[in-house]
């Protein structure tokens, strides 16, 4: 069964920055999503729209259909229910989201109180519960967030997140402000708060091999678009698109010591959201662009291995053709960054193909 259901959503900010153009996005009740991309490509701003909590003044179109009830269209009084009850969100940094001036427990209490109608006293023990459930003792909701380490807060957070039952959680960075050690326990907990409660997963990271390892499929955005969306494993070992390829190279994978020293980064930024490129927006940075891609705007296209990808080299989207340049899905060095010549095919030297 569909849970979430994202139709062409577009959101452009005022002053004219286009951070989401055209997105589509389809999660199973019970199943992970992660979206990846780089810094700026619209990823929050995403996130942010599936529970409408945009700044006033921001242009949205489109349809996000939670459990078939379009969250951009429905009355105010049923989208604060939603944010709770249907869908809520653990954004990074729970030392801003928090308040400072509560007790944790009286945080995670509120919810309960304001949308489940439970009584005090309810409230308080499902709030001891639920700190329980986050790995916590239920004597930790006497505290106050500074008393607590960044790891303990961000478990309240997801105590928090989970205190009306959702059937959606959304997760935005929620690791990258703690230690290696500790997000992998959040990482963890997060997993298996959701698995086995058919709760469904939007995670969002810049990091490629964090969602590998937690979600079932992968959605890599660019510019406002995803560029590439298929199983978690296949897009992060093999992906097809150059910038999810560059992507997946900037991160080592656990368990392939080579993928350490493949290419890391990518030369140049983003571009601005208000000023987009002609064409591919990621054609001044690939290493592998050609001529059109210079004018041809690719949408995403149903590939291989129930995968889709939007660039015009990836094979088996309409037109398509191997990527040149790219070798089990990273990059290839030296391909790109202008060393090819002007008219011919992109240099390729190792002579691999995709
Ligand atoms: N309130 C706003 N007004 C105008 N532009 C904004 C606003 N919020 C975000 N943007 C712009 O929209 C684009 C997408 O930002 P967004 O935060 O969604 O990206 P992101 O991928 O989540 O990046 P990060 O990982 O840094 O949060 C960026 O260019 C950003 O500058």
């Amino acid at each position: 069964m569909t849970l979430l259901e994202v139709r062409d959503l577009r959101v452009t900010y005022p002053g004219g920055a286009a951070a989401v153009r055209g997105v589509d996005l389809t999660l199973p009740a019970g199943r992970k999503l992660g979206i990846a991309g780089e810094s700026g490509c619209g990823k929050s701003t995403l996130a942010l729209a599936l529970l409408r909590l945009l700044p006033a003044g921001t242009e949205v179109s489109g349809r996000v259909l939670l459990d078939g009830e379009d969250v951009l269209t429905m009355r105010w009084g049923r989208v604060r229910a939603v944010r709770w009850a249907g869908a809520s969100i653990v954004f990074q940094g729970a030392m801003h989201s928090l308040n400072p001036v509560h007790r944790v427990g009286d945080q995670i209490a509120e919810p309960v109180l304001l949308h489940r109608r439970a009584s005090r006293a309810r409230a308080r023990a499902l709030a001891g519960e639920l700190l329980e459930r986050v790995g916590l003792s239920a004597a930790r909701a006497t505290a106050y967030p500074h008393q607590l380490s960044g790891g303990q807060r961000q478990r309240v957070m997801i105590a928090m997140a989970l205190a009306c039952a959702p059937r959606l959680i959304v997760a935005d960075e929620p690791t990258t402000a703690l230690d290696v050690m500790v997000q992998a326990q959040i990482l963890r907990l997060i997993e298996e708060s959701v698995t086995g409660h058919d709760l469904g997963l939007i995670m969002i990271s810049h990091d490629l091999s964090v969602l590998a390892r937690t979600c079932d499929r992968l959605a890599v955005m660019y510019a406002g678009r995803v560029v590439e969306e298929g199983p978690a494993g296949a897009v992060h070992e093999r992906a097809l698109h150059p910038y999810a390829a560059a992507l997946s190279a900037a991160f080592p994978r656990v368990g392939d010591p080579a993928s350490r020293f493949a290419p890391r980064g990518l030369p140049g930024d983003p571009p601005d959201p208000a000023a987009l490129p002609a064409g591919c927006a990621f054609h001044p940075r690939c290493p592998v662009a050609r001529e059109e891609c210079a004018t041809d705007d690719i949408a995403l296209r149903e590939a291989a291995g129930s995968r889709r990808a939007a660039c015009v080299l990836v094979p088996g989207t309409a037109g398509g053709r191997p990527v040149p340049g790219t070798a089990g899905g990273r990059p290839v060095p030296g391909a790109g960054r202008g060393d090819r010549p002007p008219d011919g095919p992109p240099a390729d030297p190792s002579g691999r193909t995709a």
